[in-house]
């Protein structure tokens, strides 16, 4: 960190924050794809910021971002790019980049010829159902996506989603399903996760037990490892989609990874998404880092949290739609750069990846809001408002001034003579209980026409953002070694959880034997 840095956020940390947005009002906006976004209630002013330019300037932002779409090796532990951005470019491409630009096309025909009824159930009946077995990477994005435009699904299509090896998942994913009519759509990368396996193969038992070999046509596997699907098959049939090795799981949801969702809306408005994803990209990768949303938004992560050591941000989704994104994001954010080791190996000297959580506004108001506003930690909001303007303008209206409310209480609180003043009647120490400090920065992100391409805009934007942050703390943003010893021990306690093992650290042992 900067010295340069420290000091204009000592030199900032005491100041009202109320004034110092004032100051900034509408004059502190970064827009990309029809997203505006305020950043005046941060803790920065003119000379902040331009420290924080200089510093992403001289951190490489904008050769990151060459390097990105050149397809540069971007991942170096996995010794491979990020293209993930290829697959929703509308511009052919070169080279590996234009392979996996085209990976899309079979999944979107695919989806295409389900919904004509070219393709049907073994029985010819059209498909009534779909499972989409999967997790992480290969869940969250086609969840939030199906969740987001569900509502302009086809009609007849029952979607379910099944992710965890908790065996009741896939019993409510199945209930009342017909196999003769259902379509399981498996999605994994490595074709190697655990849970997917599992509920895949019970899955597969349920349609052949109605269906027998014809339940081949039922199944649909999205992968990066075909041949790990061949020999899971048995030399079975089934319909198998590829999902490049250069996308990282959590950058997955464009591909085939969400042909369930393809299915379920029609591909014309996943490729709606793509295009918005697309022009987000165009953006990102031509325009200079001081406008540059995803870089700005980087270097503010960086700011609030390794500079001005804020260990969390909360992400306040003011639109239905997006309901499901804070989930989506503590993977995109927290298993890219929840990393405290740079990619040379060394330890990174400053704090990382904040965790982040949120929920839906306005229903979160009535939750944890009261700790956003009066609980002991002053940590950074990000308000995204975005609701569909053609819904019940009251319902939109209230929506509204309920976000721009909770910003700005939260941002310039409320002082006890202000309490008192407008409630001469409390005693003292309910008047105390009323005050708000304030302080708690926000940033304020809104769409004027939300649709299928602004989503997509918004998620590559995260997607961006998260990968200028990772660079700007020296780590890999497209690699989880984290993630792989907690499944290594998992697979060696089986046989002490079946009584004929022992498990070796004597708590682990304990608790098996109270479980046993
Ligand atoms: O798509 P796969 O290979 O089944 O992996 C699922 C998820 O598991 C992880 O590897 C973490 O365990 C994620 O990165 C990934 O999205």
């Amino acid at each position: 960190m900067t010295p340069d840095l420290s000091a204009h956020a000592t030199r900032l940390r005491n100041q009202p924050l109320a004034s110092l947005a004032a100051a900034r009002a509408g004059n502190s906006i970064l827009s990309a794809s029809g997203w505006r976004i305020e950043l005046a209630r941060q803790f920065l002013d003119p000379e902040a910021d331009a420290a924080l330019v200089r510093f992403g300037t001289q951190a490489g932002l904008e050769q990151a971002a060459t390097d990105l779409f050149s397809g540069a090796i971007v991942n170096p532990s996995e010794q491979r790019p990020a293209l993930h951005w290829a697959l929703r470019s509308t511009p052919r491409l070169e080279g590996e980049a234009e392979t996996v630009r085209q990976s899309v096309q079979p999944a979107l025909q695919f989806a295409r010829d389900v919904r004509s009824g070219t393709i049907v159930s073994s029985g010819g009946a059209p498909f009534a159902a779909i499972v989409h077995i999967g997790i992480g990477g290969s869940d969250f994005g086609p969840r939030l996506i199906a969740d987001a435009f569900g509502d302009s699904a086809a009609p007849g299509i029952d979607l379910r989603f099944c992710a965890n090896v908790d065996p009741l998942d896939l019993d409510r994913a199945l209930a009342g399903l017909n196999p003769a009519t259902t379509l399981v759509i498996g999605v994994s990368k490595s074709f190697g996760t655990e849970e997917t396996l599992y509920n895949l193969a019970r899955a597969r038992v349920w349609l052949e037990a109605a269906l027998g070999d014809a339940a081949a046509q039922h199944l649909g596997l999205v992968t990066a490892a075909p041949a790990k699907a061949k020999e899971w098959l048995g030399g079975r049939d089934a319909h198998v989609f590829d999902m490049p090795l250069s996308v990282g799981g959590r950058f997955s949801l464009w591909s085939a990874a969400s042909l369930a969702c393809m299915i379920y809306l029609g591909a014309d408005t996943f490729v709606r998404i793509l295009k918005g994803a697309h022009d987000m990209d165009v953006h990102t990768r031509s325009t200079p880092l001081a406008a540059n949303v995803p870089m700005r938004l980087a270097l503010l992560d960086y700011w609030n949290t390794s500079v001005r050591g804020e260990p969390m941000r909360v992400l306040l989704a003011y639109a239905n739609r997006l309901r499901m994104l804070p989930t989506y994001l503590q993977q995109l954010e927290m298993e890219s750069n929840g990393k405290t080791v740079g990619s040379d190996g060394a330890a990174v000297p400053v704090a990382t990846a904040p965790a982040l959580w949120g929920g839906e506004g306005s229903v979160g108001q009535h939750s944890y809001h009261q700790w956003l506003h009066q609980g002991s930690q002053a940590v950074p909001c990000e308000f995204i408002l975005a609701p569909d303007r053609n819904r019940d303008p009251d319902g939109i209206t209230a929506l509204t001034a309920h976000a721009l409310a909770q910003a700005e209480v939260l941002a310039n609180g409320r002082s006890f003579a202000d309490v008192k003043s407008e409630e001469p009647n409390l005693t003292d120490a309910v008047a105390h209980q009323k005050v708000h400090a304030g302080g708690r920065p926000s940033t304020f992100m809104t769409h004027a026409t939300f649709s299928p391409e602004a989503f997509g805009a918004l998620v590559a934007m995260y997607e961006h953002r998260t990968y200028f942050a990772g660079k700007l703390w020296g780590l890999n943003p497209f690699d989880q070694w984290g993630v792989e010893r907690g499944k290594t021990m998992a697979s060696r306690l089986k046989p002490a959880l079946a009584g004929t093992g022992t498990a070796a650290d004597p708590v682990t042992a304990s608790l098996i034997a109270a479980l046993r």
